[in-house]
């Protein structure tokens, strides 16, 4: 699903290496908690897989395709097949709920029928249905993620990456949100998600990768968020 062989990343005018060396593969069907403090490189772990930068060095293979021979004209064609949420939540603010979610499905061409039918079905399933009326701006954070979910989800995407989703809610809502991804992964989905959420992390038990100053410095399954000795 996801393959990093000995990558580096460094931005222009910057010492240091945002990434270094760092190799890894993810499963299909896998959920993965990308950790590390500040600036150990996580954000820029995730958009290398969005192609939206590009190594220095090593190769990255995103649904077996190698990243660095991917024209640039076939990266939508990438980014389709990829879920996208973050902290922030991104929703359009003058589109109502369903709207936002239906908004993922026309910008790939799907039929007004399918679309009809489809988005109802997807809010359901992330707790909101019913809500398909309201403005994003009517909703509290943890159902501003929670279309964000449905957005990034309604394309059944082979593997969702998320960038600190529960950065901006609180514990309890924090739970509700990571249940559902549970879920998500649970369809098949991979899911990757960037966070500093101890907690959460320790409750789910998942694979746990570690950055440290762009260095992996930990892989483990069912694992938590600081070391265990
Ligand atoms: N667009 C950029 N231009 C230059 N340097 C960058 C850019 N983005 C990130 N960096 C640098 O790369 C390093 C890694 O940053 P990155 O955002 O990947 O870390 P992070 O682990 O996601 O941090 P955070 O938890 O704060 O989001 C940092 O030193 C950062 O300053």
């Amino acid at each position: 699903m996801i393959r990093f062989d000995n990558v580096s990343k460094s931005y222009p005018k910057q010492n240091r290496a945002a990434l270094r060396e760092v190799s890894l593969e993810v499963e299909r069907g896998e959920f993965v908690f990308l950790v590390g403090s500040s600036g150990s490189g996580k954000s820029t772990f995730l958009r290398l897989v969005l192609r939206e930068e590009r190594t220095n060095h090593g190769r990255v293979h995103v649904l077996g395709k190698d990243l660095a021979r991917l024209s640039n004209w076939k990266v939508p064609q990438l980014r389709r097949q990829l879920g996208t949420v973050f902290q922030d939540f991104r929703l359009l603010p003058n589109k109502t709920v369903g709207e936002n979610v239906a908004f993922a499905l026309e910008v790939i061409g799907k039929p007004r029928g399918q679309i009809r039918k489809t988005v109802p079905e997807v809010l359901d399933l992330v707790g909101l249905g019913g809500k398909d009326d309201r403005m994003p701006s009517e909703l509290s954070g943890g159902e501003q993620q929670r279309v964000a979910i449905a957005r990034a989800f309604v394309n059944r995407p082979m593997l969702l990456l998320a960038d600190e989703p529960t950065g901006n809610l609180d514990p309890q809502t924090s739970v509700g949100i990571m249940k559902l991804l549970d879920r998500i992964n649970r369809t098949g989905t991979t899911v990757l998600m960037a966070t500093h959420d101890q907690q959460i992390v320790d409750q789910m038990r998942k694979r746990v990768i570690e950055l440290e100053a762009g260095r992996l410095v930990r892989d483990q399954s069912r694992g938590v968020y600081g070391y265990q000795h």
